[in-house]
């Protein structure tokens, strides 16, 4: 019974830690790092609250440090699955009825407990686990994931809030209910804060979750589950499994509950599911919300009026960051010719001092890819370029080792065809194609650059003339969900810049926003009249005085 209407205040972003040389998260940091790199971890699938263990283990190794195990994880079977599904619609009865301030306040512990007690071992699971440097990790597995679990408690109960008019003689209501059946949250290895705002956004509505990580996410993933429980979400509410991710599909789709599917990871798996899911369709009881967001091809667009240190500072660091490895990272730029000789010459001089190497070493920038099949795939098309297949040539960069890790230069490729296959394709992966384009012709350049790709995921400009920016502003009003003037690409904060793309880079349903809320409620409108009339006449059916 709920006898008042609970608000929930707009959050503030939880501030980033530096991590400076010896500062006291460093070393609390480092202690982390060492403490689970020591421990051979294993890691448990979570169904119904309870921890359950397979006969088949798969080992989990720092994708910069292979030689060292760090643990393992039981992978799921078919029967795994349908634990976790039979579990969540048990538990889903209960939770739909608990109190929105009961729900609430599970995540926002949640949240603070990441902030405080768990941020470092999160923190470490991110590195170690996923091959980020501190910084990354703190930016993604501490702030982002936080702000995620703050900001949807905010943003759900601005919805809840919102209720439509009541003229008088009535009541009019909307009940924002969770769908019926269960949610399938499929999440990628990049981001820890994604792997925990899948589940949990959804489940904040009121909804029952079923969990898939990606393999490489789980380390760190099975960290949050333990931060969830600590916070008291009851169990089956989130059911955290590792089936192979065609296996979760397939079990999940031909489910009569299956009521939606709250995805991030690749196009190609994105059109898969949503391809079986309308193959299913008949099956349903009501139809799924399909929500996902993909894959990029970001660019950086410099106008001839460029500040070419910025444009430097932001190809650097928003190509390479994490490898490269974020949906948002620049991977093809286009330099107006009077600035391109300037912008290489300093971009090249600036990526020879990032240094690579494991995560531990607080002075590399760069660490490894997440893994071999990362490790080929990026490196087939910097040995394109090496062999010659195309107009195209390595700039700087362009050398690979995988004796103790999966370590691959910052890249950069020079091209002069815009349709060079290092322009089109996503790469996911320390590689930035440029191409010169002449000066004059930048308006011409920028039809170019919206036509290249089927990607609209993120872009930035870079001038100082502002009738420049405006008309680059509108004549890129749909290549890019975010779209960013004089910085880079990559980097959107939770609360700031809601993060989403159009066009084959997905729904655009702007995670960590109340857009992305709405995708997971139904709302049941209700209509109380309080003296109901009693004649079906309308008035002027009725006989009045002069009619007799
Ligand atoms: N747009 C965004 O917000 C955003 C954010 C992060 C990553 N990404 C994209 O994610 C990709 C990188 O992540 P990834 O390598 O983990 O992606 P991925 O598509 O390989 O995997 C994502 C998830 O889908 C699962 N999966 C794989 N095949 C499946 C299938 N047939 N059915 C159901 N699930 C399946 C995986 O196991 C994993 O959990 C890149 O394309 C990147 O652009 C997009
Ligand atoms: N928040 C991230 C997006 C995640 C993509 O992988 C960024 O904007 O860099």
């Amino acid at each position: 019974m709920n006898n008042a209407y609970f608000d929930f205040a707009e959050p503030k972003n939880e501030p980033v830690l530096g991590y400076a040389p010896g500062s006291a998260e460093r070393k609390a940091l480092q202690h982390a790092l060492a403490e689970m790199k020591a421990t051979k971890r294993d890691i448990p699938m979570y169904i119904d609250g309870e921890e359950v263990r397979s006969d088949n283990k798969v080992e989990i190794r720092p994708p910069h440090e292979t030689a060292h195990l760090l643990g393992h994880f039981h992978m799921s079977s078919e029967e795994h699955v349908h634990d976790a599904i039979d579990a969540a619609l048990d538990a889903r009865e209960k939770w739909a009825a608990m109190n929105w301030e009961h729900r609430a306040s599970i995540f926002l512990k949640a949240a603070d407990l990441l902030a405080t007690k768990y941020r470092y071992r999160m923190n470490a699971a991110t590195m170690l686990g996923q091959s980020k440097n501190a910084y990354q990790a703190e930016i993604d597995s501490a702030c982002e994931l936080i702000d995620f679990l703050r900001f949807n408690v905010h943003f759900l109960s601005k919805i809840y809030k919102d209720q439509p008019i009541s003229p008088a003689g009535m009541n009019n209501r909307m009940e924002y209910r969770p769908l019926e059946g269960f949610v399938l949250a499929v999440t990628p290895f990049n981001f820890t804060a994604i792997g925990g705002n899948l589940p949990t956004s959804a489940a904040m509505c009121g909804n029952v979750v079923v969990w898939k990580p990606a393999n490489t996410q789980v380390y760190s993933a099975s960290v949050f589950m333990e931060i969830l429980i600590e916070a008291g979400l009851p169990a089956g509410v989130i059911n955290l499994i590792y089936p192979p991710g065609p296996m979760v599909g397939e079990i999940c789709y031909a489910h009569p509950y299956f009521a939606g599917v709250h995805f991030t990871g690749s196009t190609g798996v994105f059109q898969s599911m949503w391809k079986s899911i309308g193959n299913n369709i008949s099956r349903y009881r009501s139809y799924p919300r399909i929500v996902g967001e993909t894959g990029g091809k970001d660019f950086v667009f410099v106008h001839p009026s460029a500040n070419v240190d910025a444009v430097v500072a932001g190809l650097a660091r928003g190509a390479f960051e994490f490898q490269g490895q974020k949906c948002s990272a620049a991977s093809r730029a286009y330099l107006p010719a009077n600035l391109a000789e300037e912008i290489k010459k300093k971009l090249v001089a600036e990526l020879a001092t990032m240094k690579m190497g494991p995560v531990d070493d607080f002075t590399n920038f760069v660490n490894a890819v997440i893994d071999e099949k990362a490790f080929k795939s990026i490196t087939k098309y910097i040995d394109g370029v090496k062999n010659g297949n195309g107009d195209a040539k390595i700039l700087c960069g362009g050398n690979y080792d995988s004796k103790k890790g999966w370590f691959i230069e910052p890249t950069v490729i020079e091209t002069t065809d815009p349709s060079y296959v290092t322009m089109c394709e996503e790469i996911f992966g320390p590689v930035l194609t440029i191409y010169t384009y002449e000066a004059d012709m930048w308006i011409q350049t920028l039809e170019v650059l919206d036509s290249t790709s089927p990607y609209a995921l993120t872009g930035a400009i870079f001038a100082q003339d502002r009738y420049a920016i405006e008309y680059m502003t509108k004549a890129l009003v749909n290549s890019a969900g975010n779209f960013y003037i004089n910085d880079k690409p990559t980097g959107a904060v939770v609360g700031q810049q809601p993060f989403g793309g159009a066009r084959a880079s997905g729904t655009n349903d702007k995670a960590g926003s109340i857009l992305n809320l709405y995708r997971w409620l139904s709302a049941r409108t209700i209509k109380e009249t309080y003296v109901s009339p009693t004649d079906y006449r309308y008035p002027f059916h009725q006989p009045d005085k002069a009619d007799k």
